[in-house]
């Protein structure tokens, strides 16, 4: 199946255009649904086996950026724990700028889900262990990350692509670091097993290593009409999933 991209100037378009005066989405609302596909995403490819409830013991560690992306991971987070997973959440710069960012948080210690912050920037990796965790949740930058990479993410994506190949990385949207329309730029980059592109994948999706990384596209909020304005063809989702393996 050829996968139309949309380019990162576009994918802002549309978002603007979905939370703009005629369509009226709200953030929350679209947030709400792009976590809750991520976290449907993760129970596919790593399914709690009925016989085998191992998995439970495990940690899924999340790592949430400031911006949207970021916030994307909270809920996927808050809808893992749901879903009988066990995550963790580190969130290293929290976001001022969206009163709801707080209320993600909250409903998050509602749910006993343990969260890492920038008092733990030395050691959030004694949480990361392989034979404790699931897999990671890069949900760091997305379609808005601008390089060069700001403290202390650098950091924590150095870290990232040293553990890659013992622990699975499922990247939100873009593989952080990523550049969105040309993938990766920069000398050591993330790779990750799972890539759950939001709305319709970016360009940067097709750079990644088909052998390695399963796509799924999530975030279905939008109809075929709108999609055929924006020059592409919706994707085929099946009764009421909220991903889709493309
Ligand atoms: N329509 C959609 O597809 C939707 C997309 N959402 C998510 O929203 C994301 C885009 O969110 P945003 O526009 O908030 O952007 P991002 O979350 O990609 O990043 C913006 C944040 O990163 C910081 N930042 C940018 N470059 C940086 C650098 N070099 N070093 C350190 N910090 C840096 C900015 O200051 C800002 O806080 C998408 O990728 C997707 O994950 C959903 O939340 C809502 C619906
Ligand atoms: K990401």
């Amino acid at each position: 199946m050829s996968i139309k991209v949309v380019s990162s100037k576009l994918a802002a378009e549309i978002d603007k255009e979905l939370m703009g005066p005629h369509i009226g989405f709200t953030l929350q609302q679209l947030m709400e649904l792009a976590g809750f596909s991520v976290a449907q995403a993760i129970t596919r490819e790593f399914p709690i086996n009925k016989a085998d409830q191992s998995l439970r013991k495990k940690n899924v560690f999340v790592i949430a950026g400031p911006g949207n992306n970021g916030g994307d991971g909270l809920v996927a987070a808050r809808h893992l724990k749901l879903f009988g997973y066990n995550p963790i959440v580190y969130y290293p710069k929290r976001s001022e700028k969206q009163p709801f960012y707080k209320q993600l948080v909250n409903q998050l210690d509602f749910f006993k889900v343990p969260l890492l912050s920038q008092e733990d920037n030395d050691n959030w990796m004694d949480y990361l262990k392989e034979e404790d965790t699931v897999c990671i949740v890069d949900a760091i930058f997305g379609f808005s990350f601008k390089p060069p990479m700001r403290p202390p993410f650098q950091d924590i994506v150095d870290k990232l692509v040293e553990l890659e190949d013992k622990i699975p990385i499922v990247s939100v949207d873009i593989p952080t670091g990523w550049d969105v329309d040309q993938g990766p730029i920069t000398e050591r980059f993330i790779s990750p097993s799972l890539l759950v592109s939001l709305t319709v994948p970016k360009p940067c999706s097709t750079f990644i290593n088909k052998k390695k990384t399963s796509h799924y596209i999530g975030g279905r909020f939008i109809s075929r009409e709108f999609a055929n304005k924006f020059g592409f063809e919706p994707f085929n989702y099946e009764s009421t999933d909220q991903v889709l393996k493309i």
